[in-house]
């Protein structure tokens, strides 16, 4: 049994070797002398993927590179992880120019931009970098922000099922002229563990799930009448909200299909956790003081927090030493059985 479990289903292809790692639906990369993970500055050549990555159990994605590093820091001290004295996290993909990432014992967190395409070109390298580091049975999560539909800026929002523009749960890309579509499955379990996580006593906002809608535009593809250009009137927007609405849509954003349907594809458990911004039937500005908003986008690091000490079995307490202890799998396996059986 995989170390973290599984969502797919047995009939459906497992893309992990039978040890938890990630299996790529490539044949050409292991026929390269070489893999450049060129928007990362890593490559198989010129790393030992293995001994910077193999530890990883958790890749932690989300827009900007502030919010990455804050949740790297924020994540070192619930977790108890210690640097040398005197040292410093290091952004490993400075040199890149493209992306943030920070490595705190078994968890990385990487800024992936704005919309489907950068989250793609990011997902394609994180999947290879998981598969050259022999990484075993990591779970993904994107930390975001999004807009509400019919919840107050300041909710968390867990994705049940990721939806495009024309409410679909897929991803559709063009190959080679063709359009391909791949299906954007996120992991219904790892969702309703996040859910469990929330503290409705203690966390002062709601923590909900639902669905959510990814889009390639801001502003008329989220229906919004503030671009620089606007088709349709405010009654329409309303209309399409409404129905959105109706569908069980709770968030729109502008990357968990492609997140949903490249981990899906790569048999990676992943989730979706993202903080709204603001309740899009109530307006489409996003005035809220930028204090608030960054206090705001710390409420899916605290829910992700709780779920990787859940894991790791820490309860914040126990300090991790850099390297060393933190890589015994066999400790992780043991960790995840207690908790699974418990559910
Ligand atoms: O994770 P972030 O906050 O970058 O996600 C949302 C979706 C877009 O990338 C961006 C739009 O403001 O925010
Ligand atoms: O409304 C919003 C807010 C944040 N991110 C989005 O994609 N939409």
């Amino acid at each position: 049994m995989s170390l973290l479990g599984s969502s797919m289903s047995s009939d459906e292809e497992r893309d992990e070797y039978p040890d938890g790692t990630v299996k790529l639906r490539n044949p050409n990369i292991e026929l390269m002398d070489q893999d450049i993970l060129y928007h990362l500055a890593l490559g198989s050549g010129s790393h030992d993927l293995q001994e910077m990555f193999g530890d990883v159990k958790f890749v932690c994605m989300g827009g900007t590179p502030k919010r990455m590093e804050t949740f790297a820091h924020y994540i070192m001290a619930e977790i108890g992880y210690k640097i040398p004295a005197g040292t410093q996290l290091q952004d490993i993909s400075a040199f890149s120019y493209r992306y943030s990432m920070y490595k705190v014992g078994p968890v990385l967190s990487i800024s992936h931009g704005m919309g489907v395409p950068s989250v793609g070109i990011l997902l394609h390298e994180m999947i290879k970098l998981m598969y050259h580091a022999k990484c075993k049975d990591p779970i993904f999560i994107r930390i975001g922000t999004c807009g509400g539909i019919g919840v107050e800026g300041g909710t968390v929002v867990i994705t049940e099922e990721a939806v495009d523009g024309l409410l679909r749960n897929t991803y559709e890309l063009s190959v080679l002229g063709q359009i391909v579509h791949r299906p954007a499955k996120l992991d219904k379990r790892l969702a309703r563990e996040l859910k469990s996580l929330a503290d409705p006593t203690e966390d002062p906002y709601e923590t909900v799930i639902g669905k959510t809608m990814c889009t390639h535009d801001f502003y008329e593809g989220q229906g919004r009448l503030d671009g620089a250009f606007c088709n349709f009137t405010e009654s329409d927007k309303m209309d399409y909200l409404n129905k959105l609405h109706d569908f069980g849509v709770v968030n729109i954003e502008m990357e968990s299909t492609i997140f949903a349907a490249l981990t899906h594809h790569a048999g990676i458990r992943a989730a979706v956790v993202c903080v709204t911004l603001l309740d899009r039937l109530k307006g489409d500005q996003v005035n809220t003081p930028k204090e608030v908003m960054n206090e705001w986008q710390k409420r899916p690091q605290f829910l992700v927090s709780r779920l990787i000490k859940k894991y790791l079995s820490l309860g914040g307490l126990k300090p991790l030493v850099s390297h060393g202890s933190i890589r015994s799998p066999r400790r992780y396996k043991l960790v995840q059985q207690e908790s699974e059986a418990h559910e």
